[in-house]
């Protein structure tokens, strides 16, 4: 089985992928070059990544195409441990452009704990360069650094003794292995600063915690500053973060995370009193993007935004931070690559810069067809968590539409990529339902920018629907959040439906706070299927709020105007008589004007 887009592959490719995995391989080479050809041709013919899952007997295990690294799970099960290798490499090609592994690569490489993953670039069809990178192994413990080797000649892929590299790594392991122990999550310490904001810093620091648990990380301790104001070198100020110093000693942490952004220069600082890694609010939201973009729009849209906002911050990299790696777990570039080659990040800012213009025109060209469709397009902006995702497939369950469902889950920034379904509205009228990621205080500025091309969706939607989870205690503040980001992104004009969901656990007083400050909000519960219809039916009448009914006659030699409005999806009756033919229209204005002519009774 070939796993990932096959939309549009050509069986034969299928077939020709699927007799590799007849094809035994030296165990001791990375790949061997005839397969190496065979992946690369078809790759260059099919414009998208082939990724080849090689066990340590030299078998090809699963192949996917598209650009997701992620191996069956029965293919993983060989070797499932959190202190060992996972027994698998990866090749795969990168059809267009450079054999650099991407930030998205090593994000895989670490989290998979492949044995090695290795990029191939493609020249005329034919594979021409390659680099690859390895998990550091230290004290008998798997780092979360990775070394990076190449770019080389292909010619040079001989060159690699797979399974001397291997065992010589594991050694380090197995020699270890007793003294080490289990292998833990990482603990972190919170520090916030009280500010004159929406949120209390409690709640600010709580939201903070929900975030590093999806990132990964225990909270175990939380500390508020009350002193108001910002430390140039120290943020917090030299002398309560000594006292972090030895909060961190006695708790073991091994992370400290600021609720703000820092500046180089202070993460430098902070990390020599501390003695830990430093990590700001910003590195750990593009963290938890890293390990959510699926599609390739949305991981070049985070790895953009982390590399512009780690560029200027690298200057002053401390002794800790450029050993052990940016965020939680070292998601998205590890550092050492950024430190090996900081001249290539500009190059590879450009290059990502032009590859998602590409996408954009794509986009844009999809939008332009939507719009000559006349199909209006609803899309649901709101907080991370308020349930998105949830409605939008219970909507298009409703109306018979449930494939390609999207991802619902009870983490934070569950959603990170535009997806648009059609549904019917209860009139029987097609209307497209767009899902986007979710919003969240203090969204990285980098974040946006980068995203842009997906918030797009938003900006240029007809309805917005504003899902708020009204049993969050925040509601409010999010909402106020919500409607900030709308603005900043050049929505705060369009039309937006309030939607309080999770009616089915918020309790009283909280909704009758949100229904006496917003008074149009429908109650909704998107779980329960409450009050859905009632949405939907609103979802309507804003779409077609600006549309005008009218009669026209039309006689038997103008017929072409009857073609016109079907064309426009604008008939609601029409009935052939003996003079000619009368129809009820439902328009907007624009159309309407050019009809004029044949209106016979005047609106
Ligand atoms: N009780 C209850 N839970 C809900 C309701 N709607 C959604 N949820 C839950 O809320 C969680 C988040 O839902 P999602 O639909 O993933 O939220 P989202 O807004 O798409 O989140 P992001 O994609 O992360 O921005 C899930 O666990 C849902 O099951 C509801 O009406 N009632
Ligand atoms: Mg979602």
């Amino acid at each position: 089985m070939i796993r990932g887009n096959l939309e549009g592959v050509k069986k034969i490719y299928i077939e020709e992928l699927e007799n590799l995995y007849e094809v035994e391989c030296d165990k001791n080479l990375l790949v061997s070059s005839e397969i190496l050809d065979i992946i690369c041709r078809i790759s260059s013919k099919i414009n998208r990544e082939i990724s080849l899952y090689i066990n340590r007997r030299g078998r090809i295990i699963d192949i996917g195409i598209g650009d997701s690294f992620t191996v069956s799970l029965e293919a993983m099960s060989e070797k499932r441990n959190e202190n060992t290798l996972s027994g698998i490499r990866c090749i795969h090609t990168h059809p267009s452009g450079e054999a650099y592994l991407s930030s998205v690569d090593v994000t895989a490489l670490i989290n998979m704990k492949f044995d090695c993953m290795a990029a191939v670039n493609i020249k005329d069809e034919k594979p021409y360069e390659f680099s690859f990178g390895y998990l550091k192994i230290e004290d008998g413990k798997i780092n979360d650094e990775v070394l990076i080797e190449g770019v080389y000649p292909v010619s040079k892929i001989r060159n690699v003794d797979f399974m001397d590299m291997i065992q010589s790594l594991e050694k380090n392991i197995y020699d270890k292995i007793h003294v080490v122990g289990e292998n833990k999550r990482e603990r972190s310490i919170l520090v916030g600063m009280a500010s004159s904001d929406l949120y209390t810093p409690e709640e600010s620091l709580n939201e903070l915690e929900e975030l590093a648990d999806t990132a990964g990380s225990e909270v175990v301790y939380k500390v508020i500053q009350n002193r108001g104001k910002i430390d140039t070198a120290y943020y917090i100020g030299s002398g309560k973060a000594r006292e972090i110093a030895l909060l961190r000693q006695s708790l073991m942490a091994d992370t400290v995370i600021f609720d703000d952004e820092l500046s180089g220069a202070q993460v430098r600082n902070l990390e020599e009193i501390i003695g830990c890694k430093v990590i700001d609010r910003t590195t750990l939201i593009l963290d938890i993007f890293a390990q959510r973009a699926v599609s390739r729009e949305g991981k070049i849209q985070v790895e953009l935004a982390q590399l512009k906002y780690r560029l200027p911050r690298l200057i002053g990299l401390g002794g800790v931070l450029s050993r052990t790696g940016g965020g939680i777990g070292t998601r998205g570039p590890g550092e050492k690559k950024l430190e090996i080659d900081r001249r290539h990040i500009k190059n590879r800012i450009y290059d990502l810069e032009k590859e998602l213009e590409d996408i954009k025109k794509n986009r844009n060209l999809q939008r332009e067809r939507r719009k000559s469709n006349e199909i209006p397009v609803v899309s649901f902006a709101g907080y991370t968590n308020a349930g998105k995702s949830t409605l939008r497939n219970k909507l298009c369950e409703i109306s018979g539409i449930d494939k390609e469902k999207v991802l619902e889950a009870d983490m934070l920034f569950a959603t990170l990529d535009t997806t648009t379904r059609l549904v019917k509205l209860p009139s029987g009228k097609d209307v497209l339902l767009s899902d986007t990621v979710g919003f969240i205080r203090k969204l990285p500025h980098e974040l946006i920018e980068a995203f842009k091309s997906t918030l797009e969706e938003v900006i240029y939607s007809d309805v917005i629907v504003h899902v708020v989870d009204a049993s969050n205690k925040n509601a409010q503040a999010q909402i106020e959040t919500v409607n900030s980001v709308l603005k900043e992104i050049g929505a705060g004009d369009k039309k937006i439906i309030l939607a309080f969901n999770k009616v089915d656990i918020a309790d009283d007083e909280n909704i009758s706070v949100l229904r006496s400050k917003y008074s149009d909000g429908v109650e909704i519960s998107a779980l329960k299927e409450i009050n859905l219809d009632v949405l939907m039916q609103k979802i309507e009448n804003e779409v077609y709020k600006e549309f005008i009914e009218a009669k026209l006659f039309i006689p038997y030699s103008d017929t072409k105007i009857i073609s016109y409005l079907h064309d426009n999806k604008c008939v609601e009756k029409e009935e052939y008589k003996e003079d000619g033919i009368y129809v009820d229209i439902r328009t907007t204005k624009d159309i309407l004007g050019r009809v004029k002519d044949y209106e016979i009774e005047i609106h």
